[in-house]
């Protein structure tokens, strides 16, 4: 193991940036942490996380679109590890825009382990890979040795990103790591994201707020975890001597509909469903009023019916050890919803 005294992580005010942030000063790390030029340094999920005000936190800005400015920064703050969180991270969002996915998640991972390589050739690198490097595979559950192909834009950049970290290794013997992250949740999740767009919703319509919610696909089936234990696997990963490729996940899939209906009963709403496809709806027991529509805006182009990991390297390796099932994590996120919720009717 090697101790981290300083550490980098791009996108630090991102869930798994701030998450990890948390993390490490919890741990006695100092962290300097990155964040878009012309966006809040900080944030509400530093906020939420209480380590605004940590003066062992530094932010700053960067674009790691920008080479130059990746090496100065890496030159100047010399850290034991680099977390790579940033980029564009909506999947739906890079069909509209597959070249800032492109440069956001690819370019960027070249410029950070140039500047590592050149720069900070002792620190480990630790990439936020994504599942969908693996495209629509063909074999469940996926483990570090599934074929790699990626079909949205989004999956592209990041399997550029992710075979950058091997080549960089491979290359250059440069301690560089791949966290091939399953979907992880958190209280802290973007509002794009199914969960949290769910939660958020369940929360404001227990309080009338809200009628229902419009989604696009209920039949794919994803791996939910929550997102502290991918980060603290991730920071497992960069204590290691050497740089290796893990895939997180709980091995368990569960489709949007049975996510739906767990954050509803989070909230005491029990969901019945009907009808089919674009038909479909999701009636509160009792009442009989649709609270879950389905919306074709919605719908992606490409989206793989099953992604679901088998995480035994990171298991007997790291320790992983997922903390939360799929009701544990709706029900956090829908009860963080409600209080958010309450605070903001004060
Ligand atoms: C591993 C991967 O995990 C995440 O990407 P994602 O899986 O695309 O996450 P999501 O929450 O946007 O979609 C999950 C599923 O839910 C379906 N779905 C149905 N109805 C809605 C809906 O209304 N909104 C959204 N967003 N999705 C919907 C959607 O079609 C898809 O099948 C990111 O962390 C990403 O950075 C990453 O690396």
């Amino acid at each position: 193991m090697n101790p981290i005294r300083r550490a980098l992580v791009t996108g630090l005010s991102g869930q798994d940036g701030a998450l990890l942030a948390a993390r490490l000063l919890g741990a006695g790390v100092d962290v300097v942490g990155t964040h878009r030029p012309g966006s809040d340094a900080r944030g509400w999920r530093l906020r939420e996380l209480g380590i605004d005000g940590d003066a062992r936190l530094r932010a700053v800005a960067l674009d790691p679109r920008d080479g130059d400015a990746c090496a100065r920064l890496v030159a100047d703050v010399q850290p034991d590890a680099l977390f790579h969180c940033a980029g564009q991270s909506r999947v739906a969002d890079s069909f509209r825009d597959p070249r800032e996915s492109a440069e956001a998640n690819g370019t960027s991972t070249l410029h950070l382990l140039e500047a590592v390589r050149t720069r900070a050739p002792a620190a480990h690198f630790v990439l936020a890979a994504s599942a969908e490097i693996f495209g629509a595979p063909q074999a469940a559950p996926q483990d570090e040795s599934t074929p790699l192909a990626a079909r949205s834009p989004y999956g592209l950049s990041k399997l550029y990103a992710h075979a950058a970290v091997g080549a960089w290794r491979a290359s250059y013997g440069l301690r560089a790591s791949s966290a091939i992250l399953f979907n992880h949740e958190s209280e802290l999740r973007d509002e794009a994201f199914v969960t949290r767009k769910l939660s958020r919703a369940v929360a404001r319509i227990a309080l009338g707020r809200e009628r229902d919610v419009a989604l696009g696909n209920l039949d794919a089936r994803r791996d939910f975890g929550y997102a502290p234990d991918y980060v603290a696997a991730m920071a497992a990963i960069a204590a290691r001597a050497d740089g290796a490729d893990f895939v997180l996940a709980t091995g368990q899939a569960a489709s949007i509909r049975d996510f739906a209906g767990a954050a509803f009963a989070a909230a005491g709403i029990a969901l019945d469903w009907s009808g089919d496809g674009l038909d479909e709806v999701g009636v509160e027991r009792g009442s009989g009023q649709v609270r879950v529509r389905v919306d074709a805006a919605f719908f992606r182009p490409v989206d793989a019916p099953l992604l679901v990991g088998d995480a035994a390297k990171a298991r007997r390796e790291l320790g992983f050890t997922p903390s939360v099932d799929l009701a544990g994590l709706a029900r956090r996120m829908v009860e963080a919803d409600l209080a958010r919720e309450r605070v903001a009717s004060i």
